[in-house]
């Protein structure tokens, strides 16, 4: 006869908290993560250590707008014919002068010679390459891009807890910075527990899933940042989870596990964690999400015990696990954006439960309309692609009106 464990209600949550509370106490289990130096093509998605300065006036000398001609605004005349004296491609890193009444032909992107105040667009001339005639004239400053108009040498760029976006790298490398001071991206242990999981791709005998927590919490991870070590599930057992977190803890900063954080017989990362090291089991007060483990290994790692339904591991990585990992990324800002949206229908809260309902924002009246997807239920896995935003009903709201104006987490991924 198989042995059937107890179900612990001696160990059920204790600790009842909201979600904020929660949320700062798995703020507090990690800081950043020390400076190391990378190369531009490594910095992306990484928070600078340090401010950076530039290195060079952006544009680094007057340089012209348009494909034509290096002219003194003040000879132009429609009708003039004027003399080419020389031809300025960019990449040219001759000091060139224009004599009075004189022209060169100048393309985008090349240094304006000395002498000239404006290009005349090749559009605005017969495009004559030893003599060149002015259809029509420029003012004085057309379409030249001034030394330092944009950035200047010495300028603070980026501050140090900046996230770096594509736009961010793109001046990184303009302003002459080849290597980056950024934070060490924290390397994070994704562990799916479960006897019924099975991986993706085999066929599920009756009583069996597929394992969908950890490639969705790896694919979490990895868009915030870290790096991601995805372990095989482990089956319901204390000492085969307690055997899987050591192995966890060793290769990561931060463990992340899904399931067995209720109060079923089987929930054996609760168990595993309380015989190991400082835990704290919670009871939050939101849905979903509610049941919740936080735990310190002996060797320092921080674990993260989520719950395993889907739909609550996805909830609770973005408003637990993502905070944290920002954080020991660098970032200054670890939140997500919230945005106030209305609500096309009315909506039911329960009482006491901070509720983050799945939504997709709908943009086309101009403002945002928060469209619930997928309905309240946790296994609800079908909608979840679908869902950029969460909605935001506080504890004491058990009612919204339809048109209602509601907080929402936005999901979206922005550059910095
Ligand atoms: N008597 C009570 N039962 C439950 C309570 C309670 O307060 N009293 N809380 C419920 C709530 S709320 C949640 S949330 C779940 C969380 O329980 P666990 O964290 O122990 O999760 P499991 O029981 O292991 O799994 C729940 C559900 O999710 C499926 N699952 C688990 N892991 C994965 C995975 N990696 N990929 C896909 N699906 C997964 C699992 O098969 C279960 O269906 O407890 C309630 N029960
Ligand atoms: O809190 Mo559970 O996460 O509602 O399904």
């Amino acid at each position: 006869m198989v042995e059937v464990p107890p179900a612990r209600a001696d160990l059920a949550p204790r600790v009842v908290r909201p979600l904020d509370e929660h949320a700062a106490a798995v703020l507090a289990l990690a800081g950043p993560l020390p400076t190391v130096t990378a190369p531009l093509a490594q910095a992306a998605g990484r928070a600078l250590a340090v401010d950076v300065r530039s290195g060079v006036d952006l544009p680094p000398w007057d340089s012209s707008a348009m494909d034509g001609y290096a002219v003194r605004a003040a000879d132009l005349r429609p009708g003039a014919v004027l003399d080419v004296v020389d031809d300025v491609p960019a990449g040219d890193t001759r000091e060139v002068t224009v004599p009075d009444g004189a022209v060169t032909r100048i393309m985008t992107g090349a240094p304006v010679p000395s002498g000239a105040d404006a290009v005349l667009p090749v559009e605005l001339t017969d495009g004559g390459t030893a003599r060149v005639r002015v259809d029509d004239v420029v003012a004085p400053g057309a379409h030249v891009r001034h030394r330092g108009e944009d950035v200047r040498a010495g300028d603070v760029v980026l501050r140090a807890g900046d996230v770096l976006g594509a736009g961010a790298v793109g001046l990184l490398a303009a302003t002459g910075h080849a290597h980056v001071a950024v934070h060490a991206r924290p390397r994070v242990a994704v562990l799916s527990t479960g006897s019924e999981l099975v991986p993706p791709g085999t066929p599920l005998r009756h009583g069996q899933i597929h394992e969908s927590n950890g490639p969705q919490l790896a694919a979490a991870a990895a868009a915030a940042g870290a790096e991601v070590v995805l372990l095989a599930a482990v089956r319901d057992d204390v000492d085969g989870v307690r055997a899987a977190l050591a192995d966890a803890a060793a290769r990561a900063d931060v463990v992340v596990t899904t399931g067995g954080v209720s109060v079923g017989a089987y929930d054996v990362v609760r168990d595993a964690l309380l015989a190991g090291g400082r835990a704290e089991l919670v009871h939050v007060r939101m849905q979903p999400g509610k049941p919740q483990a936080v735990a310190v290994l002996p060797d320092g790692t921080p674990v993260l015990g989520l719950p395993g339904n889907p739909v609550s591991c996805f909830v609770s990585f973005e408003v637990f696990v993502r905070p944290l990992l920002r954080r020991m990324l660098g970032a200054s800002d670890v939140h997500r954006r919230r945005l106030t949206a209305s609500v096309p229908d009315a909506l039911s809260s329960p009482a006491g439960r901070r509720q983050l309902l799945r939504a997709r924002l709908d943009w086309t009246g101009g403002t945002p309309v928060a469209v619930p997807v997928g309905g309240p239920g946790s296994h609800l896995l079908g909608a979840l692609a679908r869902a950029d935003a969460l909605i935001d009903v506080p504890e004491d709201v058990t009612h919204v009106a339809a048109g209602d104006a509601v907080t929402v987490i936005d999901l979206r991924e922005h550059d910095a």
